[in-house]
Protein backbone atom coordinates (compact mmCIF):
# COMPACT_ATOMS: atom_id res chain seq x y z
CA UNK A 1 0.00 0.00 0.00
CA UNK A 2 2.77 2.16 0.73
CA UNK A 3 4.93 1.47 -2.13
CA UNK A 4 1.95 1.98 -4.42
CA UNK A 5 1.22 5.42 -2.75
CA UNK A 6 5.05 6.22 -3.29
CA UNK A 7 4.63 5.26 -6.72
CA UNK A 8 1.46 7.33 -7.64
CA UNK A 9 2.76 10.24 -6.16
CA UNK A 10 5.66 10.06 -8.26
CA UNK A 11 3.71 9.43 -11.32
CA UNK A 12 1.78 13.13 -10.06
CA UNK A 13 5.16 14.52 -9.80
CA UNK A 14 5.76 13.82 -13.55
CA UNK A 15 2.58 14.32 -15.06
CA UNK A 16 2.34 17.99 -13.31
CA UNK A 17 5.92 18.57 -14.21
CA UNK A 18 5.06 17.87 -17.39
CA UNK A 19 2.49 20.50 -17.72
CA UNK A 20 5.21 23.08 -16.26
CA UNK A 21 7.17 21.75 -19.32
CA UNK A 22 4.57 22.54 -21.67
CA UNK A 23 4.18 25.95 -20.41
CA UNK A 24 7.82 26.91 -20.35
CA UNK A 25 8.48 25.71 -23.81
CA UNK A 26 5.39 26.93 -25.26
CA UNK A 27 6.62 30.22 -27.04
CA UNK A 28 5.20 33.46 -25.29
CA UNK A 29 4.63 35.10 -28.78
CA UNK A 30 2.61 32.43 -30.69
CA UNK A 31 -1.53 34.14 -29.89
CA UNK A 32 -2.85 30.80 -30.46
CA UNK A 33 -0.29 29.24 -27.84
CA UNK A 34 -1.00 31.83 -25.59
CA UNK A 35 -4.46 30.94 -23.97
CA UNK A 36 -3.60 27.33 -23.78
CA UNK A 37 0.16 28.10 -22.27
CA UNK A 38 -2.18 30.51 -19.27
CA UNK A 39 -4.62 27.90 -18.08
CA UNK A 40 -2.64 24.89 -17.88
CA UNK A 41 -0.47 26.65 -15.11
CA UNK A 42 -2.85 24.09 -12.37
CA UNK A 43 -2.68 19.80 -13.59
CA UNK A 44 -5.81 17.87 -14.29
CA UNK A 45 -7.70 21.40 -14.35
CA UNK A 46 -8.73 23.82 -17.50
CA UNK A 47 -8.70 26.35 -14.71
CA UNK A 48 -6.61 28.08 -12.81
CA UNK A 49 -5.93 27.43 -9.53
CA UNK A 50 -7.86 29.58 -7.09
CA UNK A 51 -4.91 30.14 -4.17
CA UNK A 52 -7.97 31.48 -1.81
CA UNK A 53 -9.29 27.51 -1.31
CA UNK A 54 -8.10 25.52 1.60
CA UNK A 55 -5.04 23.11 1.23
CA UNK A 56 -3.85 20.52 3.59
CA UNK A 57 -1.48 22.90 5.24
CA UNK A 58 -3.89 25.24 6.84
CA UNK A 59 -3.93 25.15 10.33
CA UNK A 60 -6.83 24.07 12.30
CA UNK A 61 -7.10 27.52 13.73
CA UNK A 62 -6.86 28.63 10.11
CA UNK A 63 -9.69 26.45 8.90
CA UNK A 64 -12.08 27.54 12.36
CA UNK A 65 -11.94 31.03 10.52
CA UNK A 66 -12.46 30.44 6.91
CA UNK A 67 -15.29 28.36 7.85
CA UNK A 68 -16.56 31.06 10.32
CA UNK A 69 -16.40 33.96 6.98
CA UNK A 70 -17.65 31.44 4.78
CA UNK A 71 -20.72 30.44 7.13
CA UNK A 72 -21.59 34.43 6.89
CA UNK A 73 -21.26 34.72 3.21
CA UNK A 74 -21.13 32.64 0.68
CA UNK A 75 -18.45 31.02 -1.34
CA UNK A 76 -18.68 30.68 -4.64
CA UNK A 77 -17.41 34.13 -6.58
CA UNK A 78 -20.00 36.95 -7.59
CA UNK A 79 -22.85 34.93 -6.05
CA UNK A 80 -25.10 36.31 -3.44
CA UNK A 81 -25.21 34.69 -0.28
CA UNK A 82 -27.21 35.68 2.68
CA UNK A 83 -24.42 36.68 5.06
CA UNK A 84 -22.64 40.13 5.11
CA UNK A 85 -19.04 38.32 3.22
CA UNK A 86 -18.33 37.26 0.08
CA UNK A 87 -15.06 35.21 -0.55
CA UNK A 88 -13.01 36.80 -3.06
CA UNK A 89 -10.87 34.15 -5.45
CA UNK A 90 -7.09 34.64 -6.01
CA UNK A 91 -4.90 33.78 -8.80
CA UNK A 92 -1.14 33.76 -9.38
CA UNK A 93 -1.36 36.08 -12.03
CA UNK A 94 -3.56 39.17 -11.83
CA UNK A 95 -3.64 39.49 -15.84
CA UNK A 96 -4.17 35.21 -16.76
CA UNK A 97 -6.74 35.54 -19.85
CA UNK A 98 -4.80 38.71 -21.50
CA UNK A 99 -4.33 37.59 -25.29
CA UNK A 100 -3.50 40.41 -27.88
CA UNK A 101 -0.29 38.67 -29.82
CA UNK A 102 3.44 39.79 -29.37
CA UNK A 103 3.90 42.88 -28.52
CA UNK A 104 1.48 42.44 -25.75
CA UNK A 105 2.84 39.20 -24.23
CA UNK A 106 6.07 41.09 -24.37
CA UNK A 107 4.56 44.20 -21.67
CA UNK A 108 2.33 41.48 -20.37
CA UNK A 109 5.59 39.15 -19.22
CA UNK A 110 4.00 35.31 -19.59
CA UNK A 111 6.23 34.35 -16.44
CA UNK A 112 5.06 36.87 -14.05
CA UNK A 113 3.37 36.34 -11.17
CA UNK A 114 1.61 37.42 -8.19
CA UNK A 115 4.31 38.37 -5.44
CA UNK A 116 2.45 36.70 -2.90
CA UNK A 117 1.50 33.96 -4.62
CA UNK A 118 4.90 32.45 -6.47
CA UNK A 119 5.06 29.93 -3.62
CA UNK A 120 3.17 27.44 -4.95
CA UNK A 121 4.69 25.11 -1.99
CA UNK A 122 1.54 24.15 0.46
CA UNK A 123 2.12 26.09 3.81
CA UNK A 124 5.07 27.14 2.91
CA UNK A 125 4.79 31.05 2.15
CA UNK A 126 1.36 33.00 2.10
CA UNK A 127 -1.39 31.40 3.08
CA UNK A 128 -4.18 33.92 2.83
CA UNK A 129 -8.22 34.25 2.02
CA UNK A 130 -9.62 37.41 1.80
CA UNK A 131 -13.36 38.47 2.40
CA UNK A 132 -14.91 41.50 1.52
CA UNK A 133 -17.78 42.85 3.59
CA UNK A 134 -21.16 42.90 1.25
CA UNK A 135 -21.68 46.88 2.51
CA UNK A 136 -17.47 47.28 0.69
CA UNK A 137 -16.19 49.30 3.73
CA UNK A 138 -14.12 46.20 5.63
CA UNK A 139 -11.98 43.96 3.62
CA UNK A 140 -10.54 41.15 6.06
CA UNK A 141 -7.62 38.38 5.49
CA UNK A 142 -7.07 35.45 7.24
CA UNK A 143 -2.94 34.83 6.73
CA UNK A 144 -0.86 31.94 8.12
CA UNK A 145 2.84 32.72 7.39
CA UNK A 146 4.57 29.80 6.29
CA UNK A 147 8.51 29.23 6.80
CA UNK A 148 10.17 30.88 3.83
CA UNK A 149 8.58 33.98 5.53
CA UNK A 150 11.68 34.47 7.98
CA UNK A 151 12.89 37.64 9.44
CA UNK A 152 14.03 38.16 12.43
CA UNK A 153 14.63 33.88 14.16
CA UNK A 154 11.31 31.71 13.75
CA UNK A 155 9.22 35.32 13.20
CA UNK A 156 8.09 36.41 10.11
CA UNK A 157 9.73 39.45 7.89
CA UNK A 158 8.44 42.84 7.89
CA UNK A 159 8.81 43.16 4.33
CA UNK A 160 6.67 40.16 3.87
CA UNK A 161 3.97 41.54 6.02
CA UNK A 162 4.15 44.66 4.61
CA UNK A 163 3.06 42.84 1.13
CA UNK A 164 0.43 40.99 3.16
CA UNK A 165 -1.06 44.27 4.10
CA UNK A 166 -0.15 46.16 1.00
CA UNK A 167 -2.12 43.48 -0.87
CA UNK A 168 -5.05 43.42 1.51
CA UNK A 169 -5.62 47.16 1.28
CA UNK A 170 -4.74 47.15 -2.36
CA UNK A 171 -7.15 44.61 -3.32
CA UNK A 172 -10.01 46.15 -1.00
CA UNK A 173 -8.75 49.55 -3.03
CA UNK A 174 -9.14 47.96 -6.54
CA UNK A 175 -12.26 46.31 -5.04
CA UNK A 176 -13.94 49.79 -4.30
CA UNK A 177 -12.40 51.82 -6.93
CA UNK A 178 -11.08 49.64 -10.08
CA UNK A 179 -7.69 50.44 -10.95
CA UNK A 180 -4.73 51.98 -8.02
CA UNK A 181 -1.71 52.11 -7.25
CA UNK A 182 -0.07 52.44 -3.47
CA UNK A 183 1.29 55.88 -3.30
CA UNK A 184 2.11 55.71 0.67
CA UNK A 185 2.18 52.96 3.31
CA UNK A 186 2.91 53.60 6.72
CA UNK A 187 3.64 50.63 8.99
CA UNK A 188 4.00 50.04 12.68
CA UNK A 189 5.58 47.45 13.91
CA UNK A 190 3.76 46.47 17.65
CA UNK A 191 5.03 42.91 18.36
CA UNK A 192 6.89 40.23 16.21
CA UNK A 193 4.26 37.87 14.59
CA UNK A 194 5.82 33.98 15.35
CA UNK A 195 5.92 32.24 12.05
CA UNK A 196 3.33 29.22 11.43
CA UNK A 197 1.21 31.42 13.02
CA UNK A 198 -2.66 32.37 11.91
CA UNK A 199 -3.57 36.05 11.99
CA UNK A 200 -6.07 38.48 10.85
CA UNK A 201 -5.43 41.13 8.75
CA UNK A 202 -8.46 44.55 8.72
CA UNK A 203 -8.48 46.82 6.05
CA UNK A 204 -10.59 49.57 6.72
CA UNK A 205 -11.77 52.43 4.41
CA UNK A 206 -10.95 55.66 5.43
CA UNK A 207 -11.69 59.21 3.56
CA UNK A 208 -12.03 59.66 -0.40
CA UNK A 209 -11.10 62.28 -1.74
CA UNK A 210 -11.02 62.65 -6.13
CA UNK A 211 -8.24 60.18 -6.98
CA UNK A 212 -6.66 59.88 -3.60
CA UNK A 213 -8.53 57.10 -0.98
CA UNK A 214 -6.98 56.59 2.13
CA UNK A 215 -7.25 52.86 4.44
CA UNK A 216 -6.19 51.63 7.39
CA UNK A 217 -5.32 47.94 8.40
CA UNK A 218 -4.56 46.36 11.58
CA UNK A 219 -3.07 42.45 12.15
CA UNK A 220 -4.05 41.07 15.05
CA UNK A 221 -4.12 37.69 16.28
CA UNK A 222 -7.41 35.30 15.59
CA UNK A 223 -9.48 36.54 19.02
CA UNK A 224 -8.29 39.61 18.68
CA UNK A 225 -6.81 40.25 21.98
CA UNK A 226 -3.18 40.55 20.83
CA UNK A 227 -2.10 43.93 18.47
CA UNK A 228 1.17 43.14 15.76
CA UNK A 229 1.06 45.90 13.34
CA UNK A 230 -1.16 48.98 12.56
CA UNK A 231 -0.90 50.91 9.32
CA UNK A 232 -2.13 53.78 6.98
CA UNK A 233 -2.22 53.52 3.28
CA UNK A 234 -3.04 56.01 0.53
CA UNK A 235 -4.03 54.50 -3.12
CA UNK A 236 -4.75 56.72 -5.91
CA UNK A 237 -6.83 56.18 -9.09
CA UNK A 238 -4.95 55.21 -12.35
CA UNK A 239 -5.72 54.41 -15.63
CA UNK A 240 -4.54 51.34 -17.27
CA UNK A 241 -2.23 53.12 -19.82
CA UNK A 242 -0.48 54.88 -16.95
CA UNK A 243 0.72 50.86 -15.56
CA UNK A 244 1.56 50.30 -19.67
CA UNK A 245 3.46 53.79 -20.21
CA UNK A 246 6.46 52.62 -17.80
CA UNK A 247 6.57 49.65 -19.08
CA UNK A 248 6.28 50.52 -22.78
CA UNK A 249 8.75 53.30 -22.16
CA UNK A 250 11.37 50.03 -21.38
CA UNK A 251 10.13 48.28 -23.88
CA UNK A 252 11.05 51.37 -26.55
CA UNK A 253 14.39 51.91 -24.70
CA UNK A 254 15.47 48.06 -24.29
CA UNK A 255 13.70 45.86 -26.45
CA UNK A 256 12.70 45.50 -30.01
CA UNK A 257 8.93 47.53 -30.08
CA UNK A 258 8.41 50.70 -31.45
CA UNK A 259 5.61 53.43 -30.61
CA UNK A 260 3.51 52.30 -33.51
CA UNK A 261 3.45 49.18 -31.61
CA UNK A 262 2.33 50.90 -28.35
CA UNK A 263 -0.09 52.67 -30.03
CA UNK A 264 -1.87 49.59 -31.61
CA UNK A 265 -1.84 48.33 -28.60
CA UNK A 266 -5.25 46.06 -27.85
CA UNK A 267 -5.73 47.42 -24.50
CA UNK A 268 -9.40 46.87 -24.28
CA UNK A 269 -8.47 43.44 -24.03
CA UNK A 270 -6.91 44.08 -20.57
CA UNK A 271 -9.85 45.84 -19.57
CA UNK A 272 -12.24 42.56 -21.18
CA UNK A 273 -9.85 39.85 -19.69
CA UNK A 274 -11.98 37.77 -17.65
CA UNK A 275 -9.88 37.85 -14.85
CA UNK A 276 -9.97 41.76 -14.79
CA UNK A 277 -13.69 41.29 -14.18
CA UNK A 278 -13.24 38.99 -11.74
CA UNK A 279 -10.80 40.58 -9.29
CA UNK A 280 -10.84 44.65 -10.50
CA UNK A 281 -14.70 45.63 -9.83
CA UNK A 282 -15.00 48.90 -11.48
CA UNK A 283 -18.32 50.21 -10.00
CA UNK A 284 -17.84 52.73 -7.57
CA UNK A 285 -19.69 53.32 -4.81
C1 LIG B 1 -3.22 47.25 -15.58
C2 LIG B 1 -3.12 46.53 -14.27
C3 LIG B 1 -4.18 45.51 -14.05
C4 LIG B 1 -3.97 44.77 -12.74
C5 LIG B 1 -5.16 43.97 -12.25
C6 LIG B 1 -5.06 43.81 -10.76
C7 LIG B 1 -6.19 43.05 -10.15
C8 LIG B 1 -6.09 43.08 -8.60
C9 LIG B 1 -5.86 41.75 -8.05
C10 LIG B 1 -5.03 41.52 -7.01
C11 LIG B 1 -4.47 42.69 -6.29
C12 LIG B 1 -3.24 42.38 -5.55
C13 LIG B 1 -2.96 43.60 -4.72
C14 LIG B 1 -1.62 44.15 -5.04
C15 LIG B 1 -1.58 45.59 -4.63
C16 LIG B 1 -0.22 46.10 -4.83
C17 LIG B 1 -0.27 47.56 -5.05
C18 LIG B 1 1.12 48.05 -5.30
O1 LIG B 1 2.03 47.61 -4.68
S1 LIG B 1 1.30 49.25 -6.48
C19 LIG B 1 3.07 49.35 -6.65
C20 LIG B 1 3.69 50.39 -5.78
N1 LIG B 1 3.27 51.72 -6.16
C21 LIG B 1 3.79 52.34 -7.26
O2 LIG B 1 4.60 51.81 -7.96
C22 LIG B 1 3.28 53.73 -7.52
C23 LIG B 1 4.34 54.57 -8.17
N2 LIG B 1 3.91 55.99 -8.18
C24 LIG B 1 3.13 56.48 -9.17
O3 LIG B 1 2.79 55.79 -10.12
C25 LIG B 1 2.72 57.92 -9.04
O4 LIG B 1 3.61 58.62 -8.19
C26 LIG B 1 1.28 58.08 -8.48
C27 LIG B 1 0.24 57.44 -9.42
C28 LIG B 1 1.15 57.46 -7.07
C29 LIG B 1 0.96 59.58 -8.36
O5 LIG B 1 1.35 60.22 -9.57
P1 LIG B 1 0.33 61.18 -10.37
O6 LIG B 1 1.15 61.97 -11.30
O7 LIG B 1 -0.79 60.37 -10.96
O8 LIG B 1 -0.36 62.09 -9.27
P2 LIG B 1 0.29 63.30 -8.40
O9 LIG B 1 -0.13 64.57 -9.07
O10 LIG B 1 1.74 63.09 -8.11
O11 LIG B 1 -0.52 63.13 -7.03
C30 LIG B 1 -1.93 63.22 -6.99
C31 LIG B 1 -2.31 63.53 -5.56
O12 LIG B 1 -1.84 62.51 -4.68
C32 LIG B 1 -0.89 63.03 -3.73
N3 LIG B 1 0.20 62.09 -3.55
C33 LIG B 1 0.88 61.44 -4.51
N4 LIG B 1 1.81 60.66 -3.97
C34 LIG B 1 1.70 60.81 -2.62
C35 LIG B 1 2.41 60.24 -1.52
N5 LIG B 1 3.39 59.37 -1.70
N6 LIG B 1 2.03 60.63 -0.30
C36 LIG B 1 1.03 61.51 -0.10
N7 LIG B 1 0.33 62.07 -1.11
C37 LIG B 1 0.68 61.75 -2.34
C38 LIG B 1 -0.40 64.34 -4.36
O13 LIG B 1 0.06 65.24 -3.38
C39 LIG B 1 -1.66 64.80 -5.05
O14 LIG B 1 -2.49 65.35 -4.08
P3 LIG B 1 -3.42 66.66 -4.38
O15 LIG B 1 -4.29 66.28 -5.56
O16 LIG B 1 -2.47 67.76 -4.71
O17 LIG B 1 -4.19 66.85 -3.11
Amino acid sequence: MMRYGVAMASILRRVSQSFVNHRLLASPFKTDLMRPMVTLSWPFSAQPRDFSLPNPSWSKEMMQQYDLYTSQGEAEDGEEGSGPWIRLPSYNRTLKFATGGACLSKIIQSEARLFTRNITVPGAGFEYVLFIKKTQEKCVCIFQAGHLLEGPPGHVHGGATAAMIDTVNGTHASYLCGPVVTANLNINYRSPIPLGSTVMLESTLGQREGRKTFFSCRVTSTDGSKVYVESKALFLSISVSHILGGTTEHLIRYHDVTPGDITALPTRDLEDSETMRRTWRTRRP
